[in-house]
Parts: C-alpha cells; sequence; structure tokens
C-alpha cells in the first residue's frame, strides 16, 4: 500500500525537515504544488482532499483554515502546529503519554503533534503524576533553553542573518516573561495537573537542540520518594519505547543541550543528591526531532500501520 501524503507549508522549517525525511520512503507517496500556488485556497483545498494523509506545518491560523478546506471524512490530519492540541476531537500525537495512547493515535483522523517544550515536560512528569509519586497539584516549574529554529524560519532569520531588521547577536536570552506562554493549557492538560508550571523558556545561538528540566524537592513531596523511585517509574513508562530512553547519572558530569541535536530521540536523566532530597529532572532532544519533525513522521507511521519507528534516527 502507498501512502498518498501532502505536506502543508512544506517550505517551511518543520515542513522542509519532515519532506527531506520522507523522500526516500518509498510507501509514501509525496503529494506537491508548485511554488507559485502552495498559499493558494483553491489548490489547497484539491490537494488537500485528494491525500490520504496531511500533515500540518503551518502557522496556527492557517492550519485551522487548511483543516477548514478538507471537505471528506477520509483525509487524516497531523497537525504540527498549536493550533488543535488542546481541542476536542483530536488525539494528541504523544504516542509513549499513556498507555493505549498509541493505540488511540492509530485510530484517529484527528491527531495533534505535541509542542517541542510539553514534550519534554509531559515525558518527564505525567508518570511521576500517574504513579501518584507527585501530586497532581503540587506547584510544579519547567525550565530550559531551545535552539533557535524552534522559534521557525523568521528566528532563524533573527540569529543568522546581519541585515535582518531583527538581527540580534545575543548567546542566551530568556523569553516567556510575562508567565503567559502558548504551551502552558497544552502541557496542564496533559500532564492532567491542577495548575501549569512555572516555565522559564529561554533561547540559545545554537541551531537546533533542546535541553529542559523539572526540579523537584523530594524531601517535600508527601511520600519522599528517593532519586532511585523516581527513576524507576521513568524506567517503567518508557520501558517499551524505541524513541524514549531514561539514561543512568552516575558518569555524567555534565549535560549539554546538543545531546540529541540530530535526532528523533528523547533522554531522560534523573540527577540527585539523596541525602538533601533535592532532585533535577532532566530531558535533552531536538527542537525539530522528537520536538516536531520526528514526532510527526512517528504519528504517520502509527495512523498508516507502518513500523512505527521507520525514517527515526535513533
Ligand atoms: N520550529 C520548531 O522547532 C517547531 C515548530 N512547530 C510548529 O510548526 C508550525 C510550522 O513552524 P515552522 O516550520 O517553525 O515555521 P516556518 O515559519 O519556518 O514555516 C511556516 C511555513 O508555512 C507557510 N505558510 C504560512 N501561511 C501559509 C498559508 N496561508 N498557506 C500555505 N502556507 C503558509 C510559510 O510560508 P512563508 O514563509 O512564505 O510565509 C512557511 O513556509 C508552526 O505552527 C510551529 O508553531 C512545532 C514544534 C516545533
Ligand atoms: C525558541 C522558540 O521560540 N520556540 C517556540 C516554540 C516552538 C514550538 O514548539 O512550536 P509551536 O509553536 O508549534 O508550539 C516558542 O517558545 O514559542
Amino acid at each position: 500500500m502507498t501512502v498518498r501524503l501532502f505536506i502543508d507549508g512544506a517550505a517551511g522549517t518543520t515542513g522542509l525537515e519532515i519532506r527531506e525525511r520522507l523522500a526516500p520512503r518509498s510507501e509514501i507517496e509525496l503529494l506537491t504544488l508548485a511554488d507559485k500556488d502552495r498559499k493558494d485556497p483553491a489548490k489547497r483545498a484539491g490537494i488537500l482532499n485528494d491525500a490520504d494523509f496531511v500533515i500540518l506545518c503551518l502557522p496556527d491560523d492557517a492550519a485551522r483554515e487548511a483543516v477548514s478546506l478538507i471537505t471528506n471524512d477520509r483525509t487524516r490530519v497531523i497537525d504540527a502546529s498549536s493550533a488543535h492540541r488542546v481541542a476536542d476531537g483530536w488525539t494528541y500525537g504523544m504516542a509513549e503519554l499513556e498507555p493505549g495512547q498509541a493505540a488511540a493515535i492509530a485510530e484517529a483522523k484527528r491527531v495533534s503533534n505535541p509542542g517541542c517544550w510539553p514534550t519534554g515536560f509531559l515525558a518527564l512528569v505525567r508518570p511521576l503524576v500517574r504513579a501518584g509519586l507527585v501530586p497532581h497539584d503540587w506547584p510544579l516549574s519547567y525550565s530550559g533553553a531551545s535552539g533557535y529554529s524552534g522559534g521557525g524560519r523568521s528566528m532563524i532569520a533573527e540569529f543568522e542573518d546581519e541585515s535582518a531588521e531583527n538581527y540580534t547577536d545575543t548567546a542566551y536570552r530568556a523569553y516567556g516573561l510575562g508567565l503567559a506562554h502558548k504551551h502552558l493549557p497544552e502541557m496542564q492538560k496533559h500532564a492532567r495537573i491542577a495548575q501549569p508550571p512555572i516555565f522559564q523558556p529561554a533561547v540559545a545561538r545554537v541551531i537546533r537542540g533542546m535541553l529542559s528540566e523539572v526540579p523537584l524537592p523530594l524531601m517535600a513531596l508527601p511520600r519522599k520518594p528517593a532519586p532511585a523511585a523516581i527513576e524507576a517509574a521513568l524506567q517503567e513508562a518508557y520501558r517499551d519505547s524505541p524513541v524514549v530512553r531514561v539514561l543512568p547519572t552516575a558518569d555524567t558530569g555534565a549535560v549539554r543541550i546538543e545531546e540529541d541535536a540530530g535526532s528523533d530521540r528523547l533522554t531522560l536523566r534523573v540527577f540527585a543528591n539523596a541525602e538533601s532530597g533535592q532532585a533535577r529532572l532532566v530531558a535533552t532532544y531536538d527542537n525539530l526531532g522528537k520536538g516536531a519533525g520526528g514526532a510527526a513522521v512517528q504519528n504517520l507511521n502509527i495512523m498508516a500501520g507502518l513500523d512505527p519507528t521507520a525514517g527515526l534516527t535513533l
């Protein structure tokens, strides 16, 4: 069986990344629009309705428009934008999130790809909340740095193009300082927690890669879990995952933002001081890998009944 796929937004950062991964795969036929037609709603409507699967790599408004242009009940959608991540009728496209999530994705007509930041947060936190090690109303926080391709073409120009109006030579910049980042509802809903975390995102002068973390005062938690219990809960949650790995920390003196750049892996580590009862739960991945394109390819594989890891770099 050939999967007939259209990538709407294929000229953008995420779209290009996905197209390059899928182009060599013989089981996938990529449907394309001429460059002059790629923003023409009538041309897009034709090809969106012709495809078996579409992956939307568009700004939120254009993603909503694309969904409204689909008038048949056959075309299945993976939306990489943040338009539908907490929307009714959409399945959240993080196969590792819950037992049964991959099966739900396999059946779904509409799948919303996770945001890059929520991916690390949910991978670290959801298994601990599910296991009762972290109460659902615990005041969590989440910080980290992203590569600048996380901001798409405009942010790439901002960091790389000295002639760009908004060019910056900064090495590291904190943002989201209004504490209202657009990923907060997504983190709260899918972690199943009572309030959003205090979120401290930053962007660093590296094109791709993410390093994010959740600090946990283990001694203050009701069950006072040992660091080993936290690590064991994560190990158990991802035991069968080819994508998420939980690494031991004994020999790790430092963790680099580039750790998993260029791959579709998500690596989790639990650093702790058993005496003080403090822990840092650290995630590394690529914002364009498991944070976007890798997750979209994984979801396509699952929805189309293909090998879930086909085309992924693990
Ligand atoms: N970059 C990342 O790490 C991540 C991105 N995402 C999400 O993926 C989506 C795409 O992001 P990204 O690739 O970074 O963004 P880019 O800005 O790099 O690409 C967006 C693409 O969409 C095109 N486009 C805009 N409006 C329309 C329209 N009406 N019809 C057809 N095409 C249109 C743009 O064309 P033009 O440039 O000519 O306007 C551009 O090619 C966004 O929703 C983003 O939030 C999600 C996770 C991570
Ligand atoms: C570095 C940077 O600016 N990153 C983006 C998130 C990228 C991402 O996850 O994309 P979505 O817009 O699809 O959620 C931000 O924080 O808004």
